[in-house]
């Protein structure tokens, strides 16, 4: 048998990488199938200055995938799921996960939060990291910084910043473990999904589920599943200070999470256990977290 499965991606360096694991995964699986990465461009990827929360909403990663998939000229497409919105179209179906990475961020530019200086700057764009470092640190000034790991790093070695967060997943696979130092999960908890690769395919492509279900991590993908179910449950996306991480021991899922006001200076946090693939164990968690809230935390939720 030799065909070919077309296989989107956007085009950053550390997406190309990601295409490329799934590449490797999917040929190794199926001897005969050749893997084609197409490359398309996002509107996430074009509009480099302005928070992502300004421009509207998460498809600005996958919305150009999308058209791709169910137009056919691509037959799946690879995400990094902490960029997939939480509610997708019904006719494009999550097929695969990759084995998830290092789930933590790194602090890039201190050895330490404490050895930061007075009123430093934190560069990032993610309302969850920037309320992080404020409950850490309330005199640490958050400051817009978007656009590719290497274009971080520039925007930082140039001082736009005095350091910076980014995944120890995206430094791993970009080969790039020097960068930065991993701040634990119990002081900085990770973004539903982090470190987690998808692949999505047409709901009705049996033939293409079939073979990513091959490839599929089922570990990852309950997890990461069950991140999502809550995200869902909180009416939350990537732009709500969240943090939700899923781990499996034995048989038994443990999601723990914990939501932020804006400024940090608020937060709570529970966690939930149940089966693998209970959507329970999310939606529970969720109730928990709301009825415990405080009101800045509360406003930002459920609609
Ligand atoms: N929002 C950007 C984004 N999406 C996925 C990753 C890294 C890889 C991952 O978390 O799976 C990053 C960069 C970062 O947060 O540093």
């Amino acid at each position: 048998m030799n065909s070919v499965i077309r296989l989107g991606t956007r085009g950053s360096p550390l997406a190309l990488t990601q295409a490329g694991l799934v590449q490797r995964a999917l040929e190794a699986a199926h001897p005969g199938l050749s893997v084609e990465v197409v490359t398309i461009r996002t509107t996430g990827d074009r509009v480099q200055d302005r928070a992502l929360a300004e421009i509207g909403g998460k498809a600005l990663w996958t919305k150009e995938l999308d058209r791709a998939l169910l137009a056919g000229d691509i037959d799946c497409a690879v995400h990094s799921m902490k960029d997939v919105e939480t509610v997708r179209p019904a006719e494009i179906a999550i097929a695969a996960m990759l084995p998830r990475a290092d789930v933590r961020d790194r602090l890039v530019g201190a050895e330490t939060f404490e050895a930061l200086p007075p009123g430093a700057r934190i560069g990032t764009s993610s309302p969850r990291r920037a309320a992080q470092v404020r409950s850490i640190r309330p005199d640490l000034q958050p400051v817009l910084f978007r656009g590719n790991v290497d274009t971080r790093l520039a925007k930082l070695a140039a001082g736009e910043a005095d350091a910076t967060l980014l995944a120890a997943a995206g430094l791993e696979r970009l080969g790039r473990m020097d960068v930065g130092v991993a701040v634990s999960i119990a002081e900085m908890p990770p973004a539903p999904a982090q470190g987690a690769v998808g692949i999505e395919a047409r709901a009705d492509d049996d033939l293409t589920r079939t073979r990513l279900a091959k490839i599929d991590h089922p570990k990852t993908h309950a997890c990461v599943l069950a991140e999502r179910a809550l995200l869902a449950a909180l009416v939350a996306d990537c732009h709500s200070p969240v943090a939700a991480l899923a781990q499996i021991e034995g048989a038994v899922l443990t999601l723990s999470a914990t939501l932020y006001s804006e400024d940090g200076a608020h937060q709570v946090s529970a966690q939930e256990s149940g089966a693998p693939s209970d959507p329970a164990v999310s939606q529970v968690l969720a109730e928990k977290l709301l009825a415990l809230a405080p009101e800045p935390v509360r406003v930002l939720f459920a609609g």
